[in-house]
């Protein structure tokens, strides 16, 4: 086999020549248009609209380099290797012998680059520069093949090579011409750095990284898996961040603003191996089993109700979410929620909007020195407690396991007890199914009369018929209401709830975490933590797999197995390594009732039978390799 490599954009993330020319131009009077030029008419080569012999005349006369300017050149160009040759270093050192560099460009700035690979100089085929006396190129030497219009087929026409496979990887044109002229049984072009539709549309393939090719070759690669091939889906609008954060990471990434049905989603999960999802999806047995691939999901939220978190752990699917990244934004917006009722505002408003003038301080108080009754004392809840003790109210909580009271806030020994104190109840609580109608009729005849009630947790918490009838009866003076039972799943769909057109009642589209802040804070958070599990197995922060906080493996390969949490599989894996004389370097293990996660890190050297007999041992939910 015969790997053809070009140069520019391909071994290095830049064009040298364009590189070069804001290296020499740097004190021109006429910088910036000669720059733009000289890289026009670079694309005009690459895409084959500009002959090459004329496009390389026209860049040099307008350069006039110096070698000063190609030593520093060379210094930029080690800097800007393409990261998946970088990583790739094995298959250069190993498949020494069947790489050639073959490149328009010039042997004096590639040779030294291409060695940071062990690449030798007689496997680069490249121009050369013309030098004056003082150094400064003066043209270049037309003998060599590469100077002149289809100059790769004449080099290797010139080769006579026998019958061998041929793949040549670029990312240009004249890269293509080879594979154009039969000399080649493959032409890859090459994405990682620059995007040529029209050289892609020449292509046999589509290269988004150096790993992609090593994968199809079944070459040695850095990766167990290229990062290209890993699907990820987003749904519900998540921040755009988290989509630059994976695409950086080389994955396919598709980004939904709605959420998906049961039966689309189904279609679609199939092929997916990271999911992202807010509130809306609904991640069921019935749809994950058409999960095949799926490693981790993101909850880009807090809840995590709406995943069947049991059927995950039990497949060996990793979930997180982000549970802080919009508690504050929460309880901003029940703060202002409470003092707009307590002023009757939404009357008010609506009043004012239709021309009716309600000036009036019947009904309206201030929030200072009222009672204020928080239910479920978490994350959420404890914040609001010293928010809301800073603006004077008196704070009680009620939480179904023991929490510290913050500030001078009172712990109630029973919900009971916290309604019938609180002048405003505000529900905090997760969304355990045990909570299902928490807040129904008999619970509102327990609060004051008067007292005002939110719901910025859960829909399901509260019975809002019960709720609805209590507003009508005037036993609750106003509500604020997220989160509904039943909520749309796009913005396009219409909206219905018999709290609608009530006095004193705001209604929102379950919006309390929805602030840019809130948003571009789990955009990059939970990215970050599905990245750490896949590249280093990192479970720190999932809330259904045992969580491990892991170095990264320092020269080691690293096995991950998950398993059904039953006695003797740490043994059955170490028995497997010992046989096969593994070094362990280190190993890590956690469970949680139901499953066991061992993460080892063994030595460089390890074989497929080993590999084949982990994946073996009965029990085994899922395995990985993390080279
Ligand atoms: N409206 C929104 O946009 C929005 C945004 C973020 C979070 N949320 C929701 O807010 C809720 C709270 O979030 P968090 O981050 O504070 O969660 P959390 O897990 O930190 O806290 C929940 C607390 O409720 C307690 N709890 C559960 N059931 C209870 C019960 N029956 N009685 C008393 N206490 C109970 C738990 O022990 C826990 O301390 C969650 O349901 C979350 O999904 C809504
Ligand atoms: O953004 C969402 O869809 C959900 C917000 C909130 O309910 C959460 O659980 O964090």
């Amino acid at each position: 086999m015969l790997v053809i490599i070009d140069f520019d954009s391909t071994f290095t993330r830049v064009e040298g020549l364009d590189l070069l020319a804001e290296i020499a131009l740097q004190e021109h009077p006429a910088r910036e248009e000669r720059l733009q030029l000289v890289r026009r008419i670079t694309e005009l080569g690459m895409n084959g609209e500009l002959s090459f012999s004329a496009s390389l005349k026209e860049r040099l006369s307008l350069i006039r380099p110096h070698r000063r300017h190609i030593e520093r050149l060379v210094e930029r160009l080690k800097e800007e290797i393409s990261p998946s040759f970088r990583r790739n270093e094995r298959f250069f050192q190993e498949y020494a012998a069947n790489i050639r560099i073959i490149s328009s460009g010039f042997r004096e700035f590639i040779e030294p680059v291409v060695a940071m690979l062990g690449i030798a100089p007689e496997q680069v085929f490249a121009n050369r520069f013309l030098f004056d006396s003082e150094g400064y190129v003066i043209g270049y030497d037309e003998s060599i093949p590469l100077a002149h219009d289809q100059g790769k087929v004449k080099l290797l026409q010139s080769w006579q090579l026998p019958d061998e496979e041929i793949y040549v990887i670029g990312d240009g044109y004249t890269d293509y011409e080879i594979k154009a002229a039969g000399l080649a049984n493959a032409f890859y072009a090459f994405a990682e750095n620059v995007h040529r539709q029209k050289v892609f549309s020449y292509a046999d393939a589509v290269l988004p990284s150096l790993d992609e090719f090593l994968y199809r070759h079944k070459l040695p690669m850095r990766f167990s898996y290229p990062k290209n091939r890993i699907k990820v889906l987003l749904l519900e609008g998540v921040h755009p961040v988290a989509v630059k954060i994976f695409q950086e990471e080389g994955y396919q990434v598709e980004h939904l603003t709605t959420a998906l049905d049961e039966e689309e989603l189904k279609q679609r999960i199939g092929e997916v191996s990271i999911l992202g999802i807010r509130s809306k999806t609904q991640l069921t047995d019935r749809v994950l089993a058409h999960a095949k691939r799926l490693i981790a999901v993101g909850a880009f939220c807090i809840g995590t109700n709406q995943i069947d978190l049991d059927y995950c752990t039990k497949r060996g699917i990793a979930v997180f979410n982000a549970p802080y990244s919009n508690t504050r934004s929460v309880v901003e917006l029940a703060i202002g929620e409470m003092i707009m009722l307590m002023r009757g505002i939404p009357d008010k408003n609506k009043a004012a909007h239709a021309g009716r003038w309600m000036k009036s301080a019947k009904n309206s108080h201030e929030i200072r020195g009222k009672k204020l009754g928080i239910v479920g004392y978490g994350n959420i809840g404890a914040q609001l407690s010293v928010l809301a003790e800073a603006l004077g109210m008196e704070v009680y909580f009620f939480d179904i396991v023991d929490k510290l009271p913050l500030g001078n806030s009172k712990a109630c020994s029973s919900l009971d007890e916290l309604l019938a104190i609180a002048d405003v109840v505000s529900l905090h609580v997760d969304g355990r199914p045990e909570n299902r109608n928490m807040i129904d009729a008999a619970a509102i005849a327990k609060m004051k009369d008067g007292a005002i009630l939110l719901n910025l947790s859960r829909g399901f918490v509260v019975d809002v018929n019960a709720l609805a009838d209590a507003i009508r009866s005037g036993k609750l003076r106003g509500a604020a209401v997220d989160v509904f039972p039943e909520e749309p799943k796009s913005n396009e769909e219409p909206f219905e709830s018999v709290l609608q057109g009530l006095p004193n009642v705001i209604l929102t589209p379950h919006i309390g975490g929805s602030t840019q802040e809130a948003q571009e804070n789990i955009g990059n958070f939970v990215p970050a933590k599905i990245i750490d599990y896949i590249n280093r197995g990192t479970t720190y922060g999932s809330v259904n797999l045992p969580n491990l906080q892991l170095p990264a493996q320092q020269q080691a390969h690293r096995l991950l197995h998950i398993h059904h949490n039953v006695p003797g599989i740490l043994a059955q894996i170490n028995s497997l390594l010992a046989k096969h004389e593994a070094n362990i370097l280190g190993q890590y293990l956690k469970t949680n009732e139901q499953i066991g996660y061992v993460i080892t890190d063994i030595d460089k050297d390890y074989n497929q039978a080993l590999i084949n007999e982990l994946k073996s041992i009965p029990q085994t939910i899922r395995f990985r390799v993390l080279y």
